[in-house]
C-alpha cells in the first residue's frame, strides 16, 4: 500500500470531448513533495492538476494515492466566483465540510479554528467582509485558510499566486511550506520559475506531454524548457483524438496524434 499521499499517474491522457491537452504521463510524487508544475501556455497543467484532484476523469490511464475527498484543491482565481454572498468566516469555515456535512453548524471548538486559520494568513479583523469587497490578494490569502481546514494529506494549487504582491506571495508561501513540513504532498502549477527554483524541490515539465520529471534543477534546464516551447508550437489545436487512445477505446474516426 502507498503511503497517504504517495501519487502516481500511469500512462495518463486528459482532456475535452476526445481531445487530449495533455497525454501519456507516467511519473510520480513521493508522499510529502514539495512539487512544481510548469510549462507553456497551454501546456495542459491544470488538465492534469484537474485529474489529479477528480474533477476531471482520465481519458486513458490511471492515478494511484489519491482519494479525492481527502484533497485540498485550489482552481485558478479566475474559476472561483466571488460574488457569492458570504463573508470571509464563512467561506473559511466552508474548510470543514468533511467534518460538519452540509447541515451541522461549527461548535465553538471549530469556529475558534476558523479564526485561527483566518488570523494565520494575516486576516483578522476582515472575518464579516464580504468576498466581493476584499482586494485580490485577501481574497487569496482568505482561500488558504480555507484550504488550511480542510486538513488533507495532498494540496493541488492551481497558480496560487496570480496577482498578488511581493508581501502576500512571502506569506503564502510560508503557509506551503508549513503544509510541506506537516509531511503533506502539495503541488502547485505556476509560471515565475524564479520561484520554483527558490522554493520547489521537485518540478514537472510539461507540454502536452511529459518533457521532464525530477529534482527541480535537473529539469529546468535550458535544453528541456526549449523542448518544451518547440512541442507546444508544434501542437495542432485543430487536431483529431490521440490514436493511442483511440485504437484501445475503439474510437474509429480515423483521430491521429494531435502533434506534428
Ligand atoms: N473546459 C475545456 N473544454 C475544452 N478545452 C479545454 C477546456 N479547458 C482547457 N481546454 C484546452 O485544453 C488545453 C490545455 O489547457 P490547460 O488549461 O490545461 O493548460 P495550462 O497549461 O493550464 O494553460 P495556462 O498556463 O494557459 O493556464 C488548451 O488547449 C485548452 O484550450
Amino acid at each position: 500500500m502507498p503511503a497517504p499521499g504517495d501519487i502516481t499517474l500511469h500512462d495518463l491522457t486528459a482532456g475535452y470531448e476526445r481531445h487530449p491537452a495533455v497525454h501519456h504521463v507516467s511519473l510520480r510524487w513521493p508522499s510529502g513533495s514539495l512539487a512544481a508544475v510548469v510549462g507553456p501556455n497551454g501546456a495542459g497543467k491544470s488538465t492534469l492538476l484537474k485529474c489529479v484532484a477528480g474533477r476531471l476523469r482520465p481519458m486513458h490511464g490511471r492515478i494511484d494515492g489519491v482519494e479525492p475527498a481527502r484533497v485540498a484543491y485550489l482552481p485558478q482565481v479566475s474559476e472561483v466566483d466571488r460574488s457569492f454572498p458570504i463573508t470571509v468566516a464563512e467561506l473559511v469555515g466552508m474548510g470543514l465540510w468533511h467534518e460538519l456535512g452540509p447541515w451541522r453548524r461549527p461548535a465553538a471548538g471549530q469556529r475558534a479554528r476558523v479564526a485561527a486559520a483566518i488570523a494565520e494568513v494575516g486576516l483578522q479583523g476582515f472575518e464579516r467582509r464580504t468576498l466581493e469587497t476584499l482586494s485580490g490578494g485577501q481574497f487569496q490569502r482568505a482561500l488558504f485558510a480555507r484550504l488550511m481546514l480542510q486538513d488533507a494529506p495532498v494540496v493541488l494549487l492551481d497558480e496560487p499566486f496570480t496577482g498578488v504582491d511581493a508581501r502576500t506571495l512571502e506569506d503564502l508561501v510560508c503557509v506551503l511550506r508549513r503544509w510541506h513540513e506537516q509531511g503533506r504532498t502539495v503541488i502547485a502549477v505556476l509560471h515565475d520559475l524564479a520561484l520554483v527554483r527558490a522554493v520547489f524541490p521537485l518540478t514537472t515539465l510539461l507540454a502536452r506531454e511529459l518533457v521532464a520529471h525530477g529534482p527541480t534543477a535537473a529539469v529546468l534546464t535550458e535544453p528541456n524548457l526549449l523542448r518544451a516551447r518547440q512541442l507546444q508550437e508544434a501542437f495542432d489545436e485543430r487536431a483529431g483524438p490521440c490514436e493511442l487512445d483511440a485504437a484501445e477505446v475503439g474510437v474509429t474516426d480515423g483521430g491521429h496524434r494531435p502533434h506534428a
